[in-house]
């Protein structure tokens, strides 16, 4: 907390610095006029989250924090997916050294983005099932287009999500329907979403969306920033430290789970009906 307070005192006295990170994976510009930066995840077809994914999304997070970024727009090139969550290939025959990074760098893109201390938006321009939708609950505002799905669906795939993503959709919805939403791995309709709190806002377009997420930054304009920061850590500084203390307890875990053969003959079967749907 104390951390958290000096930097964003930081950010009361420093100019902002313009810099770039931008990658194959994640594209990154800065907004010369607002500071504000967006990354567009770029991996077709469905933006996947593989290891060199999560690692390029993580350092962007990394250099955002430490040039005291003004805000972030999360989105997609993709016009039918924002991301269609963990790249399932890195949890099917996975090779353990691979497996535990792909894990360690999902943590830690996490903590990134759900305790930034920048502001955050997601512009949802496609489905967001799983990972996915995990990404847009760890941004503090998200803005859906219209006629796509959005949830944590893990519970349907044979999985368990993880307490963090529970805690990230909890944050935005509630325990009621976070509980509801969990058990029964459901994947909401664009207005399903809006109806429980799941996304802030609904449009039409693209562009529509970054106007709305424009007027959200403007917000914070006559909030000092480290007040802003240090309310933001107060609620969700304890979702990040109980992971923080889990780490390595919830990777011992996922190394025997990963590695039951009746999880992998289920997602082995997931990946087929994948492929099937293709071939309709
Ligand atoms: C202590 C802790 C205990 C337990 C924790 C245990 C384990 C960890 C738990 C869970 C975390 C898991 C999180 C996840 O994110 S799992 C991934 C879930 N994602 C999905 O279910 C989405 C699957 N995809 C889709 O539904 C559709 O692709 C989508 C609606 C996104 C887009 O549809 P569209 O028609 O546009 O594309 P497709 O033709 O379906 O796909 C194109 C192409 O892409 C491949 N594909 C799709 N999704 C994935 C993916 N997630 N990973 C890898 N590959 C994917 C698909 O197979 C097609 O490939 P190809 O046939 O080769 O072209």
């Amino acid at each position: 907390m104390a951390l958290r307070a000096v930097r964003s005192l930081a950010i009361l006295s420093n100019p902002l610095r313009t810099y770039s990170t931008s990658g194959p994976l994640v594209n990154v510009s800065i907004n010369e006029k607002t500071g504000i930066a967006t990354a567009t995840l770029q991996r077709p077809p469905v933006n996947s989250l593989n290891l060199e994914l999560l690692t390029e999304l993580c350092t962007t997070l990394e250099q955002l924090e430490k040039n005291k970024s003004r805000g972030l727009i999360l989105t997609s090139s993709s016009n039918t997916v924002f991301s269609a969550g963990l790249d399932i290939y890195e949890m099917y025959k996975p090779n353990m050294d691979r497996y535990k990074q792909f894990w360690t760098t999902l943590q830690q893109t996490w903590i990134n983005l759900y305790g930034s201390s920048y502001p955050t938006v997601a512009v949802v321009n496609g489905h967001a099932p799983a990972g996915g939708c995990l990404l847009a609950l760890s941004c503090e505002y998200r803005i859906m287009l219209n006629n796509f799905t959005i949830g944590l669906n893990e519970t349907k795939l044979g999985m368990i999500a993880p307490t963090w993503f529970a805690a990230s959709m909890r944050n935005a919805i509630g325990t009621r329907q976070t509980e509801l939403a969990l058990i029964t791995g459901n994947l909401f309709t664009t207005d399903e979403a809006l109806k429980i709190g799941l996304v802030d806002e609904v449009v039409q377009s693209k562009n529509e969306a970054l106007e709305k997420a424009g007027k959200f930054f403007d917000k914070f304009k006559r909030i000092p920033p480290h007040a802003r920061t240090m309310t933001k850590t107060s609620l969700r500084g304890a979702d990040i430290q109980a992971l923080v203390k889990s780490r390595n307890e919830e990777m011992n875990k996922l190394t025997a789970f990963i590695n039951d053969p009746k999880l992998q003959e289920a997602i082995g079967m997931y990946l087929e009906s994948l492929k099937q749907k293709q071939n309709k």
